[in-house]
């Protein structure tokens, strides 16, 4: 006996120009059912396709985070431009669907929109320098996206991003949980990478927190630095190896350099803010509840009390968005740096004008 055939659009025999290649090429298998409704269609949105959101789109295609990839920037001809370019690699990549439009509407039930859109800095300028003309631009960007993903999580990664995750969270109106800046996860990555080269292993086997402001006034967790589950200052301590406080400042400096240097050489950064954030994306989306220094509204944890400021603390980050921060023990120094670099992302906030 021959059950009936569902048809639906998943099973779609439509080929090219709508051509139905039921009965040529395509046969569809008998005995079949309606596709299950318990596999979600995943969606990602990137906002602006310059280097930074082209360098995240092309590692979440390689990654094979979502079904579907849109991609939205204001200049129309390069926007499609780069989602042909996308397009032509389907043969080498895990099968997603890819979409672009000037319009909005294109980014309606979006699992994440990544926001990149924006001014960049030039070389020596710093990142807080940015706040006004990409001020400007989240006016346009973010309440579209609220409108066409009210249930998304928004990852800002345009700077100054703690200024902006604050300026995305008031735009949007979501709830905190669902609004987070890519942050120090990047600083903390370079930090990472410094201390593995200097001790000749490798960076993942590093645990290592850069938290505060993605920028001059970030702070460095030494405390809690370990090395394959090893403290890395009592380490340091047992094999008599002198440190000194200005030795951990200059390699701090050095990441806070990192950025400025590969701008002064290559224009911008690109490639580990890519990495960066399609890991912060893969955490969220896939339900990892791993710990990431990432910028989320921070009143109330580490004594920042009575005002509303985003910076970069470890957070648990899963498929609501931030689940929760991590009490970590902080110095008196740490705490101290911590609240400086809470003060420097409010001053620059206080003279946003919505
Ligand atoms: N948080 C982080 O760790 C990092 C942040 N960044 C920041 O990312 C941002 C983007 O940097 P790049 O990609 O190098 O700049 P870019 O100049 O290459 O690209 C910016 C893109 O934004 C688009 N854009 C401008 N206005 C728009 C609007 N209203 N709507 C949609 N798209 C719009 C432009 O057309 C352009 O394609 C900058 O603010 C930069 O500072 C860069 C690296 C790391
Ligand atoms: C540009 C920037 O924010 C970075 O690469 O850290």
């Amino acid at each position: 006996m021959v059950e009936p055939m569902h048809k639906s659009s998943s099973s779609s025999t439509l080929g090219p120009g709508g051509l139905d290649l039921t009965e040529s090429f395509f046969k569809p298998i008998s005995h079949t059912a309606p596709p299950s409704t318990t596999k979600r269609h995943t969606k990602i949105s990137v906002i602006g396709v310059g280097n930074v959101g082209m360098a995240i789109a092309q590692t979440i295609l390689t990654q094979d985070l979502a079904d579907e990839l849109t991609l939205v920037d204001a200049i129309a001809h390069k926007l499609r431009g780069e989602m042909l370019d996308l397009q032509h690699a389907a043969a080498f990549l895990p099968r997603t669907k890819i979409t672009a439009d000037v319009d909005y509407a294109v980014t309606a039930g979006s699992d994440i929109c990544i926001v990149t859109a924006g001014a960049r800095q030039i070389p020596g300028e710093s990142r807080l320098n940015l706040m006004q003309r990409n001020l400007a631009l989240f006016k346009m960007i973010i309440p579209p996206l609220a409108k066409y993903s009210p249930d998304s999580i928004l990852l800002i990664v345009s700077n100054p991003v703690d200024v902006l995750s604050y300026v995305a969270w008031k735009l949007s109106g979501f709830p905190a949980n669902r609004v987070i800046g890519s942050g120090t996860n990047l600083d903390s990555s370079r930090f990472r990478f410094l201390i593995a080269d200097h001790l000749d292993v490798n960076a993942q086997d590093v645990q290592a927190f850069i938290v505060g402001e993605h920028g001059d006034s970030s702070v460095a967790l030494w405390s809690s630095i370990s090395v394959g589950g090893v403290p890395l200052l009592s380490l340091l301590e047992r094999e008599q190896i002198a440190y000194e406080k200005e030795t951990l400042e200059k390699i701090r400096k050095e990441v806070v350099q990192g950025a400025y240097e590969v701008i002064n050489l290559k224009g911008y950064t690109s490639w580990a803010i890519g990495y960066s954030a399609a890991n912060l994306a893969r955490s969220l989306l896939r339900d990892q509840r791993k710990i990431h220094p990432v910028s989320v509204l921070a009143k109330g944890f580490y004594g920042i009390e009575g005002v509303e400021v985003f910076l970069s603390l470890p957070a648990q980050l899963g498929r609501g968005g931030v689940l929760g921060v991590i009490n970590t023990d902080l110095t008196e120094y740490e705490a101290q740096q911590l609240q400086n670099s809470a003060k420097t992302i409010l001053e620059v906030q206080s003279h946003l004008e919505f």
